[in-house]
Parts: structure tokens; sequence; C-alpha cells
């Protein structure tokens, strides 16, 4: 089952004295479950700081992260990070990497033979179970990383940047592909992002980060009904689409037309 997310008044600071780097200060934000959320803000604000303390990679310095009731002091199977730079492991096949948290959960091997194939099935992979890393395009990369956290049935997925590193198609490819999935499994989603539009298009809820020590500036829903990936065109038409994407730009302190820095 899908569950709630609550950022409990959390604070994190990097290091101490001198040499501290105060970057999230105080923040609260209360997901329910289901809900598909987009985080934006400036490069280094603390969004990816964020995600793994919701993972359970990263101590908290304040505060308390919640999954449903249970408290995050470390990575749980109820949570599954996908990162931008898809983090597989090149000696692994595509089955392999996908697996691999199957494997880390003690799954048997034919259950998580078969439950990984659906999977792979599902991101539109088959065919390229016995493929390394090294042979299958960047796309081809991401949806490997999202049947890998997909298989071990998560109650939310957390996102970082996951098209970031994609080329224009292929993001779009990806996020009607992530839209369609979660209409079948509607898991509650953290998505962080630089792409404003994507944002808009892919989220029920757009919270702004400002610059560090960050705090949340601005949680705006998204009004446009699911499911929208047959309607890309006309929702990127529809004038609320404009109205949003220039509020969310003056919330980043952007001027017209220009993109937000993005810092690889
Ligand atoms: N392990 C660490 N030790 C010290 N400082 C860190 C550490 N990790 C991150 N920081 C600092 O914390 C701040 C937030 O980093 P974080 O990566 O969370 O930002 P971000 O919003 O995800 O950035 P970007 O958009 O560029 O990916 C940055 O100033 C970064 O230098």
């Amino acid at each position: 089952m899908p569950k709630s997310i609550t950022v409990d008044r959390v604070s994190k600071t990097y290091g101490s004295g001198e040499d501290a780097v105060h970057v999230l200060d105080d923040i609260s934000i209360s997901i329910p479950e289901k809900q598909f959320v987009c985080i934006l803000g400036p490069s280094g604000c603390g969004k990816t700081t964020l995600m793994k303390m919701m993972d359970g990679l990263i101590d908290l310095s304040a505060g308390e992260i919640r999954i449903g009731d249970n408290v995050i002091t470390e990575p749980t199977p109820e949570a599954a990070l996908v990162f931008q730079n898809f983090e597989l492991f090149p000696w692994r096949t595509t089955l392999e990497n996908v697996e691999l948290g199957l494997e880390i959960l003690g799954v048997d091997k034919s259950t998580r033979r078969e439950r990984a194939r659906t999977w792979i099935d599902r991101v539109g992979l088959d065919g390229f179970e016995e493929s390394y890393p090294s042979e299958l395009s960047g796309g081809m990369q991401q949806r490997v990383g999202l049947a890998r956290a997909l298989c071990v049935d998560p109650e939310v997925i957390l996102m970082d940047e996951p098209f970031g590193a994609l080329d224009a198609q292929t993001k779009d490819k990806m996020q009607t592909q992530l839209l369609q999935l979660w209409e079948q499994e509607k898991k509650t989603v953290v998505f962080v992002t630089h792409d404003i539009r994507e944002s808009i298009f892919l989220a029920d809820r757009v919270l702004v980060m400002g610059t560090k020590p960050s705090s949340i500036v601005e949680d705006i829903e998204i009004p446009f009904e699911r499911p929208r990936w047959k309607r890309r065109v006309e929702i990127e038409n529809d004038e609320r689409f404009a109205e949003i994407e220039q509020l969310l730009r003056e919330r980043l302190g952007l001027k017209a037309e220009e993109e937000p820095e993005v810092v690889q």
C-alpha cells in the first residue's frame, strides 16, 4: 500500500564549527499517500540532501521524517530511490540489475527472476534481459533503474533528477512511461527536477525550495486532470500551464527565458 510521507521540522547542517554548512532550515512537508510531488529549487539548495534523508541514507540534524507511521532512521524497503546517473552495476545484466533490490531483501531466486522479468516487460525492455548497461542507451538504462526500484514494490518512490541526463525526446518518452506506470500503481512519488515544465506536467503538487539554508517557498497544486500522458500538447497549451510556469520561474528567481542553472 502506498504511504504518506511526513517531513516534520527537519534541519540539516553538514560539518561543524567554521566548516558547518547549514543546508535545510526547519522544513515541514506533508505528502498524502498516492500523491505525485515535484520539488524544484536552485542548485545546491539541498534537494538531494532531503531525498537521501527520506531514504534513510543520511542523518537529520533536527526533526523527523516518517513514511506512514514509521520514523526513517535507515534505508528501508518501503522507499526506493532512483538517481540521475542510474547507478547500475556495469558487470550485471539488465535482469541481474533489476533483481538487485530483491536479492538484498533475501527473496529466493525463482521469485525474484519472475518479478524482475515482469518489470522488465512493463518498462518495455523485454529482449534486453541479458544486455549489460554499456549496451543500452541512457533512456534504457534509466528504465532499468526504474524497474529495479519498482520491482521491490516500495510504498514510496523517490526520484532525484531521474531524467536530467537524457536528451529531450527520450525525456518526453520517459515522462509518458512514468505517468503510465504511475496510473497503474499510484505510488507516492517525490520527484526532484530542474525542469519547470516537467514538474507541471508530472505533478499533483510542486514545491519550491529557496536558497540555503532552505525552506519551502512555494507549494502549488497542479490542476490538470489525469491521465495526462495522452494530452501533453493540450495541457502544455492551456493558459493555466503558462501562468503556473511564470509563477514558478518567479519563485526560483529566474528572469524571462533564463534556464535554471544545472550543476552536474
Ligand atoms: N557530504 C557533504 N558534506 C558537506 N557538504 C555537503 C555534503 N553533501 C552536500 N553538501 C552541501 O550541501 C548543499 C546541498 O547539497 P545538495 O546536493 O543536497 O543540493 P541540491 O539542491 O541537490 O543540488 P543540485 O541541484 O546541484 O543537485 C551544497 O552546498 C553541498 O555542497
